[in-house]
């Protein structure tokens, strides 16, 4: 039954929703199962969109990331709005071997523009296949152009490798933290509580030097 004013000190659950975006073969499955299982394996084509699960226990709460993973093919492209609905991430991601991949992860930039509001979701653009560098066909990150466009468009940057575990982990969490300060400047007061809603803080990557 109920034991009186004390609020149960179970650990809240926060519910987290990251979208992958982009071109066919650019690797989105592959980050998400790098990320999910720490595994890399060539893999089929997406159909449709698939769903990954990550638990992040941490001593007051638990997260649960949910990462949807869409086709790249354009024949589901006119699907790919059902699943972008309601995200707080979206990760736009090309081949840094392909240059037509970064074009159309700009074109979904614009189309997350027209969906969402500038605080609603946090947009991550990650330049995949870095393993693949003697190969690259879009310049590096640090050029002026890919700097340019990320500012000026407020976005987080990355180059990854699903396949050599390159900056992985790192992008899922530097959206987490992102998403984080979203949440401070709102609704988000200090102790957890009051139910399910976004994730307001992800612990730091291992990786990460501490600071
Ligand atoms: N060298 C290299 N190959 C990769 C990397 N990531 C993915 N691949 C390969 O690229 C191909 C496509 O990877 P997927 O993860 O299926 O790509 P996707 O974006 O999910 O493709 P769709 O499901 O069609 O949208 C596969 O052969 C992968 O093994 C990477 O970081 N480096």
């Amino acid at each position: 039954g109920d034991q009186g004013h004390e609020p149960p000190r179970h650990c809240p659950t926060y519910i987290y929703k990251v979208v992958l975006l982009g071109s066919t073969a650019v690797g989105k499955s592959s980050l998400a199962y790098r990320y999910v299982k720490n595994d890399f394996q060539e893999s089929l084509p997406t159909v449709g969109c698939s769903f990954f699960t990550k638990i992040i226990r941490m001593e007051s709460a638990t997260v649960k990331l949910e990462i949807w993973d869409t086709a790249g093919q354009e024949k589901y492209h006119s699907v790919c709005h059902l699943y972008y609905r309601g995200a707080h991430a979206a990760l736009l991601v090309y081949d840094i071997t392909n240059k037509e991949t970064l074009g159309r992860a700009k074109q979904w930039l614009k189309e997350l523009e027209k969906e969402f509001l500038h605080d609603e979701i946090v947009i991550a653009l990650v330049g995949n296949k870095m393993d693949l560098a003697e190969e690259r066909e879009v310049p590096l990150f640090s050029s002026q152009e890919g700097e340019e466009f990320a500012r000026s468009r407020s976005l987080l940057f990355a180059e990854t490798s699903a396949k050599s575990n390159h900056q992985v982990k790192d992008v899922f969490m530097a959206v987490g933290k992102t998403w984080g300060k979203h949440e401070a400047s709102q609704a988000w007061t200090g102790p957890l509580g009051r139910g399910c809603c976004p994730v307001a803080l992800l612990p730091p990557s291992p990786s990460a030097p501490a600071a």
